[in-house]
C-alpha cells in the first residue's frame, strides 16, 4: 500500500455557480480522512463571463462542419475567463486553508477540474477552462488538471469521471449492492455498483440545469430554492412527453452530455410553477428510467449533488422508483462536496498512474489513467 496523500479537490460544475473545495487523504484506493469542504460562489459578474465563455466556446467548436476560423475575440475571451477562474480557485484555496487552520505545506496535491465550457465526445472535443500551471504557481502546490482529454482522445466519452470515487466511497458503507449513486448536478449522472464491484455509469439527462435556466429566464432567480415553485405547480403531461422524446434518453450507454445538448422550455411556455414542476418531472423520470440500462435494478438509490437539496426532485424520484432512496448527506457523504472530493481522489490516482475511467464508465477501449501534472515552483 502507498502512503496516503493529503489532497485538495476543486470542482466548478456545469451549474456555473462557483467553486467547491474539499480536503481528503487517500492513497488513490482507500480514503482515510474526508468531510471538510466549503463552497465559494462565483461573483455575479464572473458568472456572466463564464456564460459568455460557453457561448464563445460554442461558436468556436459547436459549428460542424467548421464554417470559419475562430474569431480572435472569442479566443481572447476564453483566455481571459480561464485566467479569472484560475485566480478565483487560488483565492478559494487560500481562504479554505485559513478557515480550517491548515498550513499550505500540509497539502501535497491539488486536483483541479476546471470549468467545462464545451463537450462533444462524438467529435472528441472537451474543454475545461483552468490553467493548471498557473494554479500550481499561485497556490505553490502541485496540481493535477485536464482530467478528461486522455479518455476522450482514446475514444471514451470523457465523462462521467466520478464513478471510480463512488465505488471507493460505497465500499465504506454496508449497503447491499447493487447500489445506484445519482449525482444531480447541472446534468445528472448515475453510477451503478454491482455486488461483484462492477461499475456502470453514464450521463442521464438534465439535473438542475433546465430548472435553473427556467427560473433565471422567467423570474430572474438563480434556482428554485427548496423546490418551492415546482411544489406549487402542476406537471404539463404533453410538454413532458415532448421534452422526454429527445433521442438521447433512449440511446444506450456509454453516453455523455454537454449542458446545452438537450432542449428545455421556451420563454413563457408555461407558468413559472408549472414549468418548474414539469422540468422536475422530466429529471426524475429519466433518473428512474436509467435503471433500464443497468444489468439489475439497484437495491437502493443514493442522491448527491445540489439537486439532492431540492425536495421537489427528491420527492419525484421517490415516487418514480420502487427502491429506497437515501441522500448522500444521510450517509455522511456530504452531497455538496462530493464531486470536489472525487477530483482530489482522481488526482492521486492520476499521480499513481491508476485508471480513472473504464470501458463500462466512459466506453474507453481499456482502463485509462489521465490528468496532467503541473509542478509548483520548488519551495
Ligand atoms: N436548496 C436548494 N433547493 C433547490 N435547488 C438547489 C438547492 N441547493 C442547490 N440546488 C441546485 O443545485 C445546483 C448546484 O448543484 P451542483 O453544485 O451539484 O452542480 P454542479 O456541480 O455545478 O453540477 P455538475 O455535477 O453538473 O458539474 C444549483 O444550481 C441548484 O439548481
Ligand atoms: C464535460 C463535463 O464537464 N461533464 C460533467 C457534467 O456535469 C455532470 C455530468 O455532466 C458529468 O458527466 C460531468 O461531471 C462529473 C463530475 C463527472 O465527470 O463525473
Amino acid at each position: 500500500m502507498h502512503d496516503a496523500v493529503t489532497v485538495i479537490g476543486l470542482m466548478s460544475g456545469t451549474s456555473m455557480d462557483g467553486i467547491d473545495v474539499a480536503l481528503l487523504s487517500t492513497d488513490g484506493e482507500r480514503l482515510t480522512d474526508r468531510g471538510r469542504g466549503l463552497s465559494y460562489p462565483y461573483p455575479l459578474d464572473t458568472r456572466d463571463r463564464v456564460r459568455e465563455a460557453t457561448k464563445a466556446a460554442w461558436r468556436i467548436w459547436g459549428a460542424h462542419p467548421k464554417s470559419q476560423a475562430p474569431s480572435p475575440e472569442d479566443m481572447a475571451l476564453l483566455e481571459a475567463v480561464e485566467r479569472e477562474v484560475t485566480e478565483l480557485h487560488a483565492d478559494a484555496i487560500t481562504d479554505f486553508l485559513d478557515a480550517f487552520g491548515i498550513s499550505r505545506s500540509e497539502i501535497n496535491l491539488i486536483g483541479f477540474h476546471g470549468q467545462t465550457v464545451f463537450h462533444d465526445a462524438s467529435r472528441r472535443i472537451t474543454r475545461q477552462l483552468g490553467d493548471g500551471p498557473l494554479l500550481a504557481q499561485l497556490a505553490r502546490i502541485d496540481v493535477v488538471h485536464d482530467f478528461r482529454s486522455a479518455d476522450i482522445a482514446a475514444g471514451g466519452q470523457g465523462a462521467p469521471l466520478v464513478p471510480a470515487y463512488h465505488r471507493a466511497v460505497s465500499d465504506e458503507v454496508g449497503f447491499e449492492k447493487p447500489l445506484a449513486v445519482v449525482n444531480i448536478g447541472g446534468i445528472a449522472n448515475v453510477t451503478w455498483i454491482g455486488a461483484d464491484g462492477k461499475v456502470i455509469a453514464f450521463d442521464i439527462g438534465p439535473g438542475n440545469c433546465m430548472i435553473d435556466e427556467w427560473m433565471q429566464q422567467e423570474a430572474g432567480l438563480p434556482f428554485d430554492r427548496n423546490g418551492e415553485a415546482a411544489l406549487r405547480g402542476t406537471v404539463d403531461k404533453d410538454v413532458l412527453k415532448r421534452l422526454a422524446s429527445h433521442p438521447y434518453y433512449r440511446r444506450k450507454p456509454p453516453k455523455s452530455l454537454d449542458r446545452y445538448d438537450l432542449p428545455g422550455l421556451s420563454e413563457r411556455e408555461l407558468s413559472l410553477e408549472d414549468g418548474a414542476a414539469t422540468l422536475v418531472a422530466l429529471a426524475a423520470r429519466e433518473i428512474a428510467a436509467s435503471a433500464e440500462y443497468l444489468p439489475q435494478r439497484p437495491r437502493r438509490w443514493v442522491l448527491a449533488g445540489g439537486g439532492a437539496k431540492n425536495p421537489a426532485i427528491v420527492q419525484a424520484i421517490v415516487e418514480a422508483v420502487s427502491e429506497p432512496v437515501t441522500s448522500a448527506d444521510e450517509m455522511g457523504w456530504s452531497a455538496e462536496h462530493f464531486e470536489a472530493e472525487a477530483f482530489g481522489f482522481l488526482a492521486v490516482r492520476a499521480l499513481r498512474k491508476l485508471p480513472l475511467t473504464f470501458p463500462s464508465t466512459t466506453g474507453v477501449p481499456r482502463p485509462m489513467t489521465g490528468g496532467r501534472l503541473a509542478r509548483a515552483p520548488r519551495r
